[in-house]
């Protein structure tokens, strides 16, 4: 059955018994404290009890062709599923950036007639297991909107609260290292991957496993709440490394330096997925050049990066680069101190 054929409040028939069920878990989790939800779906507003601390929020778009395909190049179809485990990924990210811990999300869906109803429900389990999979146990689904349009479109915002003062992008300071947590090159290699046709990937063994990082990506939650503790300033990695270190440099007023060295140790696992890509591009682009492409510049990991002093650095986080007091407006990151060609994603530009 597609969209077309249901009203509104058949499809939210479809939609909100899994949302409703996912809340209901996250209550019988919460046994003994004041939830924070206190009314979910179903009137005007959703209301929250937000009993401490600062609340933080954040909105991210993903609009189908911009930052998905329904029919990728390889064949792989991205249903309601991964955009759903993704959209929970983006704004997670953002939340974990602050050091703040997610409380709630809602979820705006904008669906042309020809989707298949199911894509509903596949959405909402996917939101629902991603939030559950990156460990944020006690966040809920508040509410949303339906609509129709001539394109799938997907906006979440999501609601956090930080016990302590949230961590900003403009307090690195010159000394300090800075660090990553999660992964970094892999949703970057998923995507190029996905644009692959399908017969150049049979080359590679058991390719499907690759797309992943870019259908559904593992997010680093955890790492930002660990280092909300030491970190002087910090984000989620959504449009590259480099781009994302640029933001932290400019906010800052500092200049950044990226060891490639360092980057290496992000290479390994992706190395089978960059000789397929070189070949198929009729080596324009050698494997090593890829495979430093994605790491650098590639977006939509999540991975944390942050700032810290040296002797401060958390587990789970790999130092990558530096922090000096030279701030160069027109090449703030530089890698082994030379400006590097290529920076990132650019909706407008990319
Ligand atoms: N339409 C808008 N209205 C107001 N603020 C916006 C708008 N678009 C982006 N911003 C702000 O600009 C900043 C950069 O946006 P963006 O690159 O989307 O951030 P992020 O990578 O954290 O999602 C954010 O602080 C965001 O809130
Ligand atoms: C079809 C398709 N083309 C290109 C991309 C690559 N891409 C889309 S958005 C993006 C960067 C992240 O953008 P956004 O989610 O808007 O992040 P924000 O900076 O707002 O957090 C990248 C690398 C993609 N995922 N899918
Ligand atoms: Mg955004």
């Amino acid at each position: 059955m597609k969209i077309s054929d249901l009203s509104e409040s058949q499809l939210l028939a479809l939609f909100l018994p899994i949302i409703d069920e996912h809340n209901q878990r996250v209550a019988q989790r919460q046994q003994g404290e004041s939830p924070v939800l206190t009314l979910g779906p179903g009137d005007d507003c959703a209301v929250l009890n937000l009993l401490q601390g600062k609340t933080v929020m954040t909105i991210d778009t993903q609009t189908e062709n911009q930052d998905f395909r329904r029919v990728w190049a390889s064949g792989y179809e991205s249903g309601g599923y991964d955009v759903g485990w993704k959209a929970s990924v983006q704004n997670l990210g953002d939340i974990a950036a602050m050091g703040a811990q997610p409380q709630t999300l809602l979820v705006s869906l904008s669906l042309p007639g020809d989707v298949e109803s199911d894509w509903v429900k596949d959405f909402a389990r996917g939101i629902c297991d991603s939030t559950l999979a990156q460990g944020a146990d006690f966040c809920t689904i508040a509410g949303g909107d339906l609509g129709r349009s001539s394109e799938i479109s997907v906006t979440v915002t999501a609601v956090g609260s930080s016990s302590g003062e949230p961590v900003r992008r403009d307090s690195a300071t010159p000394g300090d290292v800075l660090a990553v947590a999660g992964s970094l090159g892999a949703a970057a290699c998923g995507l190029d991957l996905l644009e692959t046709p399908q017969q150049q990937l049979e080359e590679l063994d058991d390719y499907q496993r690759f797309f992943t990082g870019q259908t559904r990506p593992a997010g680093a939650l955890c790492y930002g709440l660990v280092a909300a503790q030491s970190a002087h300033a910090m984000m989620d990695i959504s449009d590259g490394l480099l781009r994302d270190a640029g933001r932290i440099a400019r906010a800052s007023g500092i200049g950044i330096n990226i060891d490639s060295q360092k980057l290496a140790a992000f290479f390994e696992p992706l190395r089978p997925a960059a000789a397929c890509v070189s070949a198929w591009g009729g080596k324009q682009e050698s494997p090593e050049q890829i495979l430093l492409r994605w790491v650098a510049t590639g977006g939509e990991d999540h991975a944390m990066l942050a700032a810290f002093a040296p002797d401060r650095v958390p587990t789970g986080f790999t130092v990558v680069g530096r922090c000096g007091s030279e701030f160069a407006p027109e090449a703030p990151v530089t890698v082994d101190g030379r400006v590097f060609d290529r920076s990132g994603w650019d909706h407008f530009s990319g």
